[in-house]
């Protein structure tokens, strides 16, 4: 992949904090595409999607539909296509096209190229042929082909393409989406993280910074939630929930368990866990396949990933380690963090707060703030002052 230094210079610029306004001059897609010399040619497309035919749809997102499509020399391809109609939409297109510019890795999506067509804006990806994680998780028809290795797998996968994003790559990046239907699985079930349409390039110099909110329902931590403040914790707290997602083959967004004092998936496995019983959470598909201690552990990095406070959660390079090998010794979680929730830091040692993760409690959003947990699944988070459904990107 060719990077030219110019081009690479200007997306390390970092994204303009706590700013409703646009951020960094928006680049035109014809320019990023020159520049990457990653170009497709409109009619290439048209012939891989046979016209962009309505059987080709693989489905509808955010900035459009999205085509499969088979080019000459036998690759297959899905091609995401600008809707004209929504300017939010070309905003989060256009950061999209950026950010997965300048990343390459076995667990992001790889990005093939542009195409910028008169009014026609398309990304070029990688067909990724098993589709996103939710289809199959949340299906019961369907889970049973995610047997316990395969979960493991998508764990372990998932953990390298976060602290590839925050650590290792050109710069620190923040995905900000991380959700079940943002991991595109291949054939071999290798997780693809996808949708860097809200992603962040993070200033190397600071822990945090402050900017609106915008997310789904269920994946968002809370201090991000009720206070903008948005780190690398926001992440690996999403990831912490699609892990206990992928071990109990339950939505936490839709999260109901009958006869049970929990009110959320976090709340149920964290009592679980405490009771030292946290097994039970485990979906009754893996019964078979699972091997326990490993998704003891998991539960127990889903659960620290989850806490309350951002500062106890720990760092992806920790969890990667923690992940490849039997982990002796883990620190005991606190309580989990709830969307919509308030957090404190434990005055108490060993981690427990008597006041944290209340569920529900209003914060900063007041009485008739609708984001509650239990909302649908895939509901995109208002802002905290406005009722748009995502961040102006950069
Ligand atoms: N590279 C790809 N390979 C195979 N299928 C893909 C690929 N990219 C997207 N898709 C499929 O296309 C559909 C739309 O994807 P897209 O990322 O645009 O939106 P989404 O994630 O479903 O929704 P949103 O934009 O609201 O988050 C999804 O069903 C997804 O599985």
């Amino acid at each position: 992949m060719t990077k030219p230094n110019n081009f690479l210079q200007n997306l390390m610029k970092p994204f303009k904090l706590n700013s409703s306004k646009e951020g960094p001059e928006e680049e035109d897609l014809e320019k990023i595409a020159e520049q990457e010399q990653k170009q497709f040619s409109f009619e290439t497309l048209l012939s891989a999607t046979k016209d962009f035919h309505p059987t080709h749809k693989l489905g509808e997102g955010g900035f459009g539909p999205v085509y499969k499509g088979k080019l000459d020399d036998g690759r297959e391809i899905a091609v995401k296509k600008l809707s004209h109609s929504s300017n939010q939409g070309k905003k989060e297109f256009m950061n999209e096209a950026k950010l997965l510019a300048r990343v390459q890795h076995r667990n992001i999506v790889n990005l093939l190229g542009y195409c910028a067509h008169g009014v026609e804006k398309l990304l070029v990806y990688e067909y990724v042929a098993n589709e996103s994680l939710d289809k199959l998780l949340f299906k019961s028809d369907k889970r049973g082909q995610l047997d316990w290795k395969t979960r493991y797998n998508i764990i372990i996968g998932i953990a390298r393409g976060l602290l590839y994003l925050h650590q290792d790559s050109h710069s620190c990046i923040i995905h900000r989406d991380i959700k079940a239907s943002n991991i595109l699985l291949d054939d071999k079930w290798v997780p693809k993280i996808a949708d860097f349409g809200m992603a962040r390039l993070f200033p190397e110099d600071q822990t945090h910074v402050n900017t609106r909110v915008a997310g789904t329902n269920g994946y968002m931590a809370p201090e991000y939630v009720m206070h903008g403040h948005l780190s690398v914790g926001a992440d690996v707290f999403s990831f912490g929930v699609l892990v206990l997602e992928l071990i109990s083959g339950q939505r936490n967004s839709t999260f109901s368990q009958q006869h049970v004092e929990a009110q959320n998936l976090l709340d149920w496995a964290y009592k679980h866990h405490k009771k030292d019983r946290s097994l039970e959470i485990m979906d009754p598909e893996l019964a078979s396949s699972a091997v326990t201690e490993e998704v003891k552990t998991c539960i127990h990095i889903g659960l620290l990933c989850t806490q309350g406070d951002p500062q106890s959660r720990p760092h992806m390079r920790r969890i990667v380690v923690l992940l490849s090998r039997k982990p002796s010794n883990l620190e005991e979680p606190g309580r989990p963090g709830v969307p919509g929730s308030r957090y404190r830091r434990s005055r108490r040692p060993g981690g427990m707060s008597s006041t944290a993760g209340t569920f529900g409690t209003a914060g900063t959003f007041g009485e008739s703030d609708s984001r509650t947990f239990n909302s649908s699944s895939n509901t995109k988070t208002a802002t905290a002052s406005t009722s748009a459904s995502r961040e102006t990107p950069p």
